[in-house]
């Protein structure tokens, strides 16, 4: 199964709507909105899926990469309970107009967002981003072994021994391009996402094969932000470099609308030939907190 060619006018149509030098996700490649299980507004290059038992969608990016969704993974109950739970519970400045002590925790984070790191005893240290985030243990947050287990169920023959939490307090947190594609987690890692509180946009596109690095052995997070062709999280992404890059990558982009209480798998290749993010919009006012699962290599 293929995804389909883009139409060629996309450059031009996309240069004029930027604003800011940032583009639309919706100017560009396909955009999916599942709505109560339904898929919406699904244009014809969107890439091939199949439904599945239990609610859930397989999503074919083609040459080995597959994304698995499951809109109502969660039942809504469950999810404002769990939601929170850690809001209050984990660590971090949280809401803008809290404290003072969390302003100053928040203006001493190097990340755009709130992050909790929670991990099997013994396991290697993560480092991300130019981050090291310290392992909290499964039994301080014990709701998160039960939503691990729920996981584990959905996505059968999957494990995971680790979790990455990241909170977005509104619009203008995000997590910039990047891939999970970290060594401790193996050649072709399987990253399972759990979205709670806002929904937000999540956009995928395709790695360019570049001259250093041939087909199948692509940049991963770091090398691609020293060399300016991705957007660090810790930097700027000038005007001219944004509409590069989008026109650039625009045959080969998707985006997906994470509701709460969804499960989102990325499979296969995905972390090895895919981007993803989660772009700052100004329209979503509220938190969201996304767990995101996944299995360090012993
Ligand atoms: O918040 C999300 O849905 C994605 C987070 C993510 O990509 C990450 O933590 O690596
Ligand atoms: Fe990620």
């Amino acid at each position: 199964m293929q995804l389909k060619s883009q139409p060629g006018n996309r450059g031009n149509i996309l240069r004029k709507r930027l604003k800011n030098g940032i583009p639309d996700a919706r100017d560009c490649g396909s955009h999916w909105e599942t709505l109560g299980g339904r898929t919406r507004g699904q244009t014809n290059d969107s890439p091939p899926h199949q439904d599945l038992k239990g609610g859930k969608r397989a999503i074919d990016l083609g040459e080995g990469s597959e994304l698995i969704y499951v809109p109502r993974f969660l039942p809504q109950h469950r999810s404002w309970t769990l939601f929170d739970y850690l809001n209050r519970e984990i660590p971090g400045p949280g809401p803008p107009s809290a404290s003072l002590a969390g302003l100053a925790s928040r203006l001493a984070s190097p990340l755009p967002r709130d992050t909790c790191y929670i991990a099997d005893q013994g396991l290697p240290e993560l480092q991300y981003s130019g981050y090291k985030p310290t392992a909290h243990s499964w039994g301080d947050y014990p709701p998160l072994k039960d939503i691990l287990e729920a996981v584990l169920e959905a996505l059968p023959g999957s494990s995971f021994n680790s979790l990455l939490l990241n909170r977005y307090k509104g619009g203008s947190d995000y997590v910039a391009w990047h891939s999970d594609d970290e060594k401790l987690y193996g050649p072709a890692p399987e990253i399972a996402s759990v979205s709670l509180g806002c929904e937000r946009d999540f956009l995928l596109r395709k790695k360019k094969p570049t001259r250093a690095a041939p087909y199948g052995k692509h940049l991963g997070r770091k090398k691609a932000s020293q060399l300016g062709t991705c957007n660090s999280e810790l930097s700027f992404h000038t005007k001219s470099m944004a509409l590069e890059t989008a026109q650039e990558n625009c045959l080969d982009q998707h985006s997906l609308v994470l509701k709460h209480g969804s499960l989102l798998a990325m499979r296969g290749f995905t972390q090895r030939d895919w981007l993803h993010s989660i772009p700052k919009r100004a329209k979503a006012g509220s938190i969201r907190i996304n767990l995101t699962f996944r299995q360090v290599q012993i």
